[in-house]
């Protein structure tokens, strides 16, 4: 049992912090969330939740808690403004919020801090596969990348997309957005977060070309992703389940966490 009894802690307590506490609960071997750094406002929501989650509205209160690996699966205004404190204290972290990092500047404070603080910062694979692919293919020199994300209409509301069309009213499938993975990863930063894991395995966040859908004949998250370069070429398409609280996310991605939780308490990895 490697990891049991470690302190975990999450940055955010939303519905893919919920789901990674539930998958942590079922398996003994694994350790428990044990706090959460809420936003101020949301302590006072703390006893609605379940108890054994110490919530703490400041990071410093947070790491006073003295976590062994803190979880962010928040948002990208966390990456930018909470991680860095969190790394130059020594702390290890997972990223979620994947799409923070293409942002140049985010990226290069997180590296930062990273090295300052003798800390990890690594990147959860979140709802998409085959980057061990990508990453391993770009060795040799990749032609093109191409992903493509599809949800339902609902999954876009609150997103640019929900300003341009009628999501409730959309009758077949409708391109949402086309450019590369910077401006989707920016643009949509809580449904476009793969499109930064794709770009930092692979070719980078300019010539990784991103579709995004919205399309009302589907009730899962389906992303394909395409590339192609020395190595050969390959295709895969992932047809994820939402999660109940938020159809933006997949439930692979809260999973995709549990692993690299995993990973990061095991000595073999
Ligand atoms: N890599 C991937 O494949 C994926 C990545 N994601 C990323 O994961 C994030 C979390 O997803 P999910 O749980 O479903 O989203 P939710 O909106 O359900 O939960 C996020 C929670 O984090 C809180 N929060 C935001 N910023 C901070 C902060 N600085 N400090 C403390 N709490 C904060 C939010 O509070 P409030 O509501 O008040 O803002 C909210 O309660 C998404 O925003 C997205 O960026 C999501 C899906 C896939
Ligand atoms: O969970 C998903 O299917 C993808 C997602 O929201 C993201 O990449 O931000």
């Amino acid at each position: 049992m490697p990891a049991a009894g470690k302190r975990v802690a999450t940055i955010g307590f939303g519905a893919m912090a919920r789901s990674l506490r539930a998958s942590l609960a079922a398996d003994e071997a694994m350790p428990a969330i044990g706090a959460a750094l809420v936003p101020p406002g949301k302590v006072a929501a703390a006893p609605a939740g379940p108890d054994d989650v110490a919530f703490f509205p400041e990071v410093d209160a947070l790491l006073a808690w003295r976590p062994e690996l803190v979880v962010e699966c928040a948002s990208h205004q966390a990456v930018a403004t909470v991680l860095p404190t969190v790394l130059r204290r020594g702390v290890d972290c997972v990223i979620v919020s994947i799409g923070a990092l293409g942002d140049a500047a985010v990226r290069a404070e997180i590296e930062e801090s990273a090295r300052a603080g003798g800390a990890r910062a690594v990147i959860a694979s979140g709802a998409i596969g085959g980057l061990d692919v990508l990453r391993a293919a770009a060795a040799a020199g990749l032609d093109h990348v191409v992903y493509t994300g599809r949800k339902p209409p609902h999954a876009w509301l609150g997103s640019p997309a929900g300003e341009r069309f009628d999501l409730a009213a959309l009758r077949s499938e409708t391109i949402i957005f086309e450019g590369d993975a910077r401006a989707a990863a920016a643009l949509y930063p809580k449904n476009a977060n793969v499109t930064a894991a794709v770009a930092l395995a692979g070719i980078g966040f300019e010539r990784t070309r991103v579709t995004l859908v919205a399309d009302p004949a589907i009730g899962r998250n389906i992303h394909e992703l395409e590339a192609a370069g020395a190595f050969g070429s390959f295709r895969i398409r992932l047809e994820n389940a939402p999660l109940p609280d938020n159809p933006k996310t997949s439930w692979l991605a809260a999973l995709s966490i549990v692993q690299a939780i995993r990973s990061h308490f095991s000595s073999i990895r």
